[in-house]
């Protein structure tokens, strides 16, 4: 049989699951998941490999109206991943108000093959699951509509199923060995950002950018350090917190995650640095990796 592959862009409001869905499928932790919107902010790929055929996943930031530039980049690398698609995978949570004009609007136009999938049913019942697999149908005529649990991997194998069906013939796009485009550098950095959202209110974790200043790979331990960037004094204080106490909570559940990831002993430090608006700065963005 000829080897089939292909880019299969997971899309969908903030919030709906994608990242949980992408790292269910993937069987790896590729994407940060947090409780709250608006998480990821990067189009990441997580590829799947097989002899006989090569699977692209790309999980994309939810999709919002833009406020800043920030959001801006975040929306291109949607539409970038909709035009680069073979097969998209619309993610909507079975709370969603029938509320998904924006992402619609996206979806214009694109030719690839659409599966709709109606995640969390875990928390919810049969009538509900029936009722929004039927206006899927109806609105979008997609190709399939699943019922799924992203978290509780209800229905996961069959929309794995659906898209090795649904692959175009073609060579492999990435050396059969890789399962990301991303290095080690970003997963350090999205492991401290998951952190900031988790522990952090309000506005903190959407004003908060993370880099990695350095990476030193030793055959024990790597030593990672990290600059947290937020936009304002406070803020610099309250990511730090009294006596350092938040900043030192952040610092060892972030290694933790990372002596996980690298299977490796990890040496982290870090600073915290304020660059005034930097969301609203084109120079800094690109500086920071959106395009
Ligand atoms: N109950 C339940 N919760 C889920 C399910 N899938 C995801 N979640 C939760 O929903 C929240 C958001 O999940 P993510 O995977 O980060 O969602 P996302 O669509 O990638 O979010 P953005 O980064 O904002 O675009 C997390 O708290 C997940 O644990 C599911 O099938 N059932």
């Amino acid at each position: 049989m000829a080897h089939r592959a292909g880019f299969v862009s997971i899309i969908g409001k903030p919030n709906a699951g994608k990242s949980t869905l992408m790292n269910a499928l993937v069987g790896e932790k590729m994407s940060i998941i947090t409780p709250k919107a608006q998480t990821t902010r990067h189009r990441i790929l997580g590829i799947v490999n097989d002899e006989d055929y090569q699977i692209v996943f790309s999980d994309t930031p939810g999709i919002i109206k833009p406020h800043y530039a920030l959001h801006e980049s975040m929306m291109h690398q949607v539409d970038g991943s909709i035009v680069d698609a073979d097969l998209i995978l619309l993610v909507t949570d079975i709370y969603e108000e029938y509320d998904e004009g924006d992402v619609l609007k996206k979806l214009e136009g694109s030719q690839a093959p659409l599966a709709v999938l109606v995640n969390k049913v875990d928390q919810s019942d049969e009538e509900t699951v029936k009722a929004k697999i039927e206006y899927w149908q109806e609105k979008l005529n997609p190709k399939a509509v699943f019922a799924i649990s992203a978290l509780k991997d209800y229905n996961v194998l069959a929309v794995m199923n659906f898209v090795i069906e649904h692959l175009p013939e073609h060579p492999a796009y990435y050396e059969k060995d890789a399962l990301t485009d991303r290095n080690d550098r970003f997963f350090a950095s999205e492991m401290i950002r998951a952190q900031v959202f988790k522990q952090y209110k309000k506005e903190i974790p959407y004003s908060t950018e993370v880099i990695i200043t350095a990476f030193v790979e030793g055959e024990k331990l790597h030593r990672i350090s990290a600059e947290i960037i937020v936009e304002r004094d406070s803020q610099k204080n309250i990511i730090i917190g009294k006596n350092g106490e938040m900043l030192k909570i952040v610092g060892t559940y972030a290694r933790r995650d990372m002596e996980e990831f690298f299977q490796k002993k990890v040496f982290l430090e870090m600073f915290v640095k304020v660059i005034p608006d930097w969301r609203s700065k084109k120079n800094y963005l690109k500086q920071f990796g959106y395009e």
